[in-house]
């Protein structure tokens, strides 16, 4: 008989509790759906107050955060308390890093920013139930199945277990898990911006290693937020209260490094007067961050080697040996394994550096989290400027989107000091963004124009040099869709003074004059009605157009409609908002 492992299932949203069930019984699983967590702990309750009723346990529970009644985070750390072995997988949709970070707190085996790879979700179930000893050691005994229909839950059914393979590693990290010191209160909130899966890997990342005080090394281009997020992992570590020593090794002459981490004694060298204390002793209980590790010197590399190895180290000319507890968070835009290869790296350093690595990607990379990067950089230079907040337009936001960003994060936060401080006017239009982007934006825009239709985003921001994505142009006689709706004139449009008529839904179905020429003959109007910035004017409606088919196309889907549209979900619903579209594609 075959014996199948059962998870308890926990969302009050019943189409992915359908999606999830399904999922999860195609892998082979018994799955006990829930509505809220309130139901599955009034179970749980029965059974921490009946001993003999433990094998009505499930080995493993995948739980959301956000539910009436009981939220999941609650749940888990009841969980973690009076039921330590069995492992409870948190999933949520409104991910940060400080739902990341309180998961992982309450003890939880994993985190799963919603939406997830089914497959993925999968594999962490079955890892999950590889760590419950409970579930793991049942071989050829009698085991328990609880059945997917809540309401069938008192016939339990005692079948043969299934062999299972027992992960004793992972067994081992949640041990640790359950264990770890407590993080002290009054941790800050962070203010590491990003609602894309790239950076819901970081967040995840940052919960999981943050009470640990393991070696991790970030990696990233310049300006990606290395440093933000190592002091994200200290803040968010029981090494709060301590100091987080910042280090750049870039930036301080190679003959003061070691003086400088290490500390000197008096009269060490000329010049060393005193005694000095170095970063390592100033950073003892909390977390030194040593920033473009590349550039440290090869002699220094193997002090540091030392440090690492044995938690001691001498002061410049000193004798006597000094020890501390220091986390250390390394950093580099480098390619370190490459360095190692040109004997610049030691290698040795390399592999104790490198137990953890944490990338982080480049903005280019994820450009559905540049507006929200702007409006908080756009709110941090008004206040620090002490002048209003300056918002942009749909059409500057999309040139903001489409650039390529070579100094990424940081270069976007200048960006809008720039702007705070140089343009006029609350509203500003592509002329107002600084001189890289409005000469981006013209390549951008006069490639645009162009038949064949370009990617958003280009690697070298220029766009002429891109292949097409689809050279296949609409055949005249096919409008994209029969429904479309444009707009007779622009008068409703802010930035148009003058109403200048847009080719409508008829005229477009008209052959032989195909839509482009209707745009053609639009164009040629509005400027000899001395009309400027006419992409402007034009580009909204267009977007709203094509926006409308795709979510009439997918009967108001929106992740569907974004897929269509070749941009992310959020990406799409800012553009709903911003162009005031209605969706009127849902039949109820
Ligand atoms: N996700 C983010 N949310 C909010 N601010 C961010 C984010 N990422 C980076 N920043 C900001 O961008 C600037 C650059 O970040 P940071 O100094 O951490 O980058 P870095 O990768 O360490 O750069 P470098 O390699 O040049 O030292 C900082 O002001 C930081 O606060």
């Amino acid at each position: 008989m075959i014996i199948k492992h059962s998870l308890w299932l926990i969302d009050d949203d019943p189409a992915l509790r359908l999606i999830l069930e399904d999922t999860f019984q195609d892998a082979g699983l018994e799955v006990q759906a829930f509505s809220n967590a309130k139901g599955a702990w009034a179970k749980l309750n029965d059974i921490l107050n009946d001993h003999k009723n433990q094998a009505r346990l499930p080995d493993v529970i995948l739980t959301d955060i956000r539910m009436p009644m009981m939220d999941g985070l609650s749940f888990s750390q009841w969980m973690n308390k009076n039921f330590p072995d069995l492992p409870v997988i948190i999933m949520t949709a409104h991910s940060d890093l400080k739902s990341a970070v309180d998961s992982y707190d309450t003890g939880a085996f994993e985190y799963l920013p919603k939406p997830f790879d089914l497959d993925h979700a999968v594999t962490i179930v079955k890892k999950a139930i590889g760590t419950n000893p409970k579930a793991s050691t049942l071989k050829s005994e009698e085991k328990p199945v609880v059945a997917s229909n809540p309401e069938a839950d008192a016939s339990v059914t005692f079948k043969k277990n299934k062999a299972t393979t027992a992960d004793s590693a992972s067994t081992k990290a949640t041990k640790a898990n359950a264990t770890k010191p407590s993080k002290p209160e009054g941790v800050q909130s962070s203010p590491i911006i990003g609602q894309s899966a790239a950076m819901q890997t970081v967040f995840r990342a940052i919960g999981r290693l943050a009470s640990s005080p393991i070696t991790v090394l970030i990696t990233g281009e310049s300006g990606t937020g290395k440093e933000l997020v190592a002091g994200a992992l200290h803040q968010n570590s029981p090494r709060q209260k301590k100091p987080f020593i910042a280090l750049n090794m870039a930036a301080i002459p190679h003959e003061l490094i070691e003086s400088e981490l290490f500390g000197h004694e008096k009269g060490a060298f000329t010049g060393a007067t005193t005694q000095r204390q170095g970063r390592f002793e100033q950073a003892d209980g909390g977390t030194l961050f040593l920033d473009e590790i590349g550039d440290m010197p090869f002699s220094t590399q193997t002090r540091l080697l030392r440090v690492l190895a044995n938690g001691e180290f001498f002061r410049v000319g000193g004798q006597k040996p000094i020890k501390v507890d220091v986390r250390i968070i390394a950093a580099t835009h480098q390619n370190l394994e490459q360095l190692v290869k040109e004997g610049k790296f030691r290698e040795d350093l390399f592999y104790r550096l490198n137990v953890i690595r944490l990338p982080l990607p480049p903005l280019r990379a994820r450009p559905d989290d540049i507006p929200e990067l702007i409006e908080f950089f756009m709110s941090k230079a008004a206040t620090e400027m002490k002048t209003d907040k300056k918002q942009l337009s749909p059409e500057a936001l999309h040139i903001m989107q489409a650039f390529n960003w070579p100094g990424n994060v940081r270069q976007l936060e200048n960006a809008c000091r720039w702007i705070t401080v140089m343009a006029t006017g609350e509203v500003l239009g592509i002329e107002d963004l600084p001189p890289d982007l409005t000469e981006f934006a013209q390549r951008y825009l006069t490639d645009q124009q162009r038949p064949t239709v370009q990617p958003l985003h280009d690697t070298e921001n220029n766009p002429s040099t891109l292949p097409a994505v689809n050279g296949n142009t609409t055949p005249a006689s096919e409008p994209p869709s029969s429904n479309l709706q444009v707009p007779s004139n622009l008068s409703n449009s802010s930035s148009s003074p003058t109403a200048v008529n847009l080719p409508t839904a008829a005229s477009l179905h008209n052959p032989p004059i195909d839509w482009q020429s209707q745009l053609q003959t639009w164009a040629t109007t509005a400027l000899s009605q001395g009309e400027t910035e006419i992409l402007q004017l034009a580009t909204p409606e267009f977007e709203k157009v094509l926006i409308k088919v795709a979510l009439e196309h997918t009967k108001g889907r929106k992740g569907e409609a974004a897929d269509l549209l070749g941009w992310g979900r959020n990406t799409l619903t800012r553009k709903i908002k911003l162009l005031d579209i209605t969706d009127n594609s849902r039949s109820s």
